[in-house]
Formats: structure tokens, sequence, C-alpha cells
């Protein structure tokens, strides 16, 4: 895959893996400048291990990692951060501070220039956060925590958002509810790569990325992912 001008991140043939296993063998995926990718795979397909080499949490072995045009590959993930790339991992918030100290540590961490008006702005995009900001995080329901993990990541304001699994151990009901607040993100210039195994965030994505045993077996739209008929039956059920 040659450069791709418009790609605001793109990986290219990226292997990565742990002592001598390894987890992904050649992988290509890019998202464009505002759209929303969807990595969709199994437990165990390498969606954790990719999105860590593309963060910076672990080096990819071979292969290139770009970010806005620039190479990226062997950069620290702080100055990825830095550049506009965030990661929002499950451990994403920290139980015992108020909502409102979160938003700020995150803000602070990640060198936003005026973190109380960013965090003004946050609670505009997610008001539940507001009317509970002095009450401690683990007060939170699951959804309305994924929520402020969402919020804490946005705090540096930046250009890509990367999330593991927003949809982990949230009932169908909390999973609507980060549906509806990554919608209200869409639109806003803000790109999101989000790796699940949930097919509800279809609805979300532009574009899809299939990996399984750590290749990417498809990628395409989300009209022509439900239109090959074997990726179908194992996303969607038998029709
Ligand atoms: N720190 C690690 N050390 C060794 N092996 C690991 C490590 N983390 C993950 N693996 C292995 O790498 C493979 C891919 O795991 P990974 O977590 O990337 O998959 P995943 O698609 O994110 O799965 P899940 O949806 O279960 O999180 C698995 O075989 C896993 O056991």
């Amino acid at each position: 895959m040659p450069p791709d001008a418009t790609a605001l991140l793109e990986a290219e043939r990226v292997d990565a893996g742990y002592g001598t296993m390894q987890v992904l063998w050649g992988v290509d995926l890019d998202v464009r400048a505002g759209e929303t990718v969807l990595l969709l795979g199994a437990n165990g397909a390498g969606k954790t291990t990719f999105l860590k080499s593309l963060v910076g949490l672990i080096e990819a072995r071979n292969g290139h990692i770009r970010l806005g045009g620039e190479d990226v590959t062997r950069m620290r993930s702080s100055d990825r951060m830095k550049r506009g790339m965030t990661y929002m991992s499950e451990l994403a918030v920290f139980p015992d501070l108020s909502i409102e100290e979160n938003i700020r540590v995150g803000a602070q961490a990640l060198g936003h220039a005026d973190p109380g008006a960013r965090v003004d702005e946050l609670y505009g995009l997610f008001p539940v956060l507001r009317d509970k900001r002095r009450d401690p995080a683990s007060s939170l329901s699951g959804g309305q925590r994924k929520m402020l993990g969402i919020a804490k990541a946005l705090s540096a304001d930046p250009k890509l958002l990367v999330m593991d699994e927003p949809s982990a151990g949230l009932s169908p009901l909390f999973v609507k509810e980060v549906i509806r607040a990554l919608t209200s993100l869409q639109g806003r210039g803000l790109a999101l790569l989000i790796a699940e195994q949930n097919i509800s965030f279809l609805e979300v994505a532009t574009r899809v990325f299939v990996l399984e045993g750590g290749r990417i077996r498809f990628s395409g739209t989300v009209a022509e992912m439900s239109g090959n008929e074997e990726l179908h039956r194992a996303y969607f059920g038998l029709k």
C-alpha cells in the first residue's frame, strides 16, 4: 500500500508479538481525518496488540506506522500522543478521584493548554458528567464510567481517539449509551478507531477491518461487509 496523502493514520505491513510468539502478520489499516473505523475481531485475534503497536505501548517488529504523514514507528507513546493520537483502554478511569478530577488529570497529563476551558467543553458533550462532577468515579454506572473514560481521553483535544473494546463489561443498554455518545462526537473533525467484537458498533462506522488470527481478512465499507456472504454468516448470524 503506497503512503496515502489523505490518511491521518496509516499502518503498513505491521508485524508484532510477544517474545517468540508472533501475533500480527503484515497488518495494513488506515484511518482518514474525521472518519470512524471499526476493527472487528474475535477474542485473541490480535486487536489489543495492534492498537498497542499503533500507540507505541509495544513496538512493531516490522512495517510502518504513520501519523499525519510522519513515520512514528519508533517514536515514544507520549510523543505520538502529542501529535494527536490518544488511546483509551479499559483501565481509563481512576475510581477514587472525582469525575472532574479525572478529566482534569487527563487534560493536564496530556498537555492541554487550557484544562479548565476543555473541561467545560466536555461537560457540554456529556451533561451527565457535569451533574455528578463532585462524585467519585466509582459511583458512576458502567456506561457513565465509560463516558468519563472517553471524556478523559478527549481532554487533550486529539485528532484521533483509539479505543479498545468500549463495550467490554457493558449491558446492551449501556452499549447503546456509549454508541450515542460516540455519535455525538462524529462530525466534529475527530477520527475514531474502535476495536470491538460487538457488531453494534457497525452503526457508527464508516469502514470496517476484520482481523482474524493476526491477519486482516477483510477491509471495506459496512455495506460491502454485510454483502460478503461468509462474513455476514460469521458476524451477523444466518440470514
Ligand atoms: N502480554 C502478552 N504476553 C504474551 N502474549 C500475549 C500478551 N498479550 C496478548 N497475548 C497473546 O496475543 C494474542 C492476541 O491477543 P490480543 O489481546 O491482542 O487479542 P484481542 O483480539 O485483543 O483479544 P480480546 O478481545 O480477548 O482482548 C493472544 O494469543 C494472547 O494470548
